[in-house]
């Protein structure tokens, strides 16, 4: 059934294989690309969202028939953080499951040999046991700030299963914790906690602002991969895994809201006080991926979470910062 979940790929062989990174200028994609480059890959296939929107069916097969990618990562997605994934639930659910929907049969049609699906830690129950192990899927109520993002990603998860299954085609689908980095969306209310804080900070420093304003009550408590890391666990899945079941991509370190808030004020420099609006919503209380499998693997983290966010924000000052 084409389960050979310790096979080796050739992945790692070829380095003239096209592989489309979709949702190359993201966060994720964009981290996946400078590792493929880094390895000495040559034929990346990329294409923006202005060039090809992956939400048009007829667009997406047409693309495919032409190109005949041999690899597919999928880091294309509409993606935020706790406010706008609650503000616009019919965007989160109905743009998700288009692209992967296309982007998956396309994939599969045209002769693809391997594909990458990215999920997110949000697809666990919102009270899942800790840390969560990969069998927690599907045993309880979603978080509610997220379910409609989450069940587009339950979806993609199915959906590489199922063709496994059907047609032994080698999907795999990866969830990783929260990501941070560079090319990450530093938007005031629709990005995700640590770069909204990164502004937040860096703008009442060179303001001389007294006060920030941080979210919730500071008491949940988040996991954090630096994307360099994810990238690393990515390219390295491409070339190790091939199983029916998602895998888990963590670092296994947690941290509160309020920890984290304070260790992002230190590495930005901003000396005045912190205030908790509790009217914003703190979301799941905890949400650590165990990722023991995927250690059993032989794949490790390296970046530490104060070391990635000195690289962050120099990176945020150096391209965000008067753009
Ligand atoms: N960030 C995080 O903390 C986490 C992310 N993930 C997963 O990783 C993947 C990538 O996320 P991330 O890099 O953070 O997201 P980003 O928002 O940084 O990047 C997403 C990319 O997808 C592109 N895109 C969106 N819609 C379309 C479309 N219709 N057609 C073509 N391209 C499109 C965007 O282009 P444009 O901006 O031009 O629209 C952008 O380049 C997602 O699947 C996400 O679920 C998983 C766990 C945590
Ligand atoms: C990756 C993951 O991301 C989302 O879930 P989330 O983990 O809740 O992500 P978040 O980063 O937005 O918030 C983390 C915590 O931080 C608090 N918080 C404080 N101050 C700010 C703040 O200024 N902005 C934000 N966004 N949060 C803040 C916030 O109240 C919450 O308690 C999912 O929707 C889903 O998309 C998903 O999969």
């Amino acid at each position: 059934m084409g389960d050979h979940t310790h096979d080796s790929s050739d992945f790692l062989t070829d380095k003239s294989a096209k592989i489309f990174v979709a949702g190359h200028r993201g966060l994720v994609g964009s981290a996946i690309v400078r590792k493929l480059q880094s390895l000495g890959f040559t034929n990346l296939l990329l294409r923006s969202h202005s060039e090809l929107d992956l939400t048009r069916q007829s667009d997406v097969d047409s693309f495919f028939a032409a190109e005949k990618p041999r690899f597919v990562i999928l880091a294309a997605a509409k993606v935020g953080g706790i406010h706008a994934n609650n503000t616009f639930p019919a965007d989160f659910i109905a743009i998700n499951l288009q692209i992967q929907t296309n982007v998956i049969d396309s994939s599969f049609r045209h002769g693809v040999k391997k594909f990458l699906f990215l999920g997110s830690s949000c697809i666990y129950p919102k009270l899942a046991p800790q840390p969560i192990p990969e069998h927690a899927l599907l045993t309880g109520p979603l978080e509610p700030t997220n379910e409609w993002y989450a069940i587009a990603k339950i979806a993609g998860i199915k959906m590489c299963q199922a063709y496994r299954i059907q047609y032994s085609w080698d999907a795999i689908s990866v969830m990783p914790t929260n990501l941070y980095g560079r090319n990450d969306n530093f938007h005031p209310e629709n990005s995700h906690v640590l770069p909204a804080l990164m502004r937040r900070f860096h703008e009442a420093k060179v303001n001389n602002a007294k006060q920030v304003v941080v979210w919730g009550t500071g008491s949940p408590l988040r996991e954090f991969l630096h994307v360099d890391d994810l990238a690393d666990a990515v390219v390295f899945l491409m070339d190790k895994y091939s199983g029916l079941e998602h895998l888990n991509v963590g670092s296994g370190k947690e941290v509160t809201i309020k920890d984290l808030a304070e260790l992002v004020k230190e590495v930005v420099g901003f000396e005045g006080d912190l205030v908790w609006d509790t009217s914003k919503p703190d979301g799941t209380p905890r949400k650590l991926m165990d990722n023991s499998k995927l250690l059993e693997l032989g794949w490790t983290p390296k970046i530490s979470l104060k070391d990635g966010l000195v690289d962050t924000y120099k990176w945020y000052v150096e391209n965000v910062v008067g753009q």
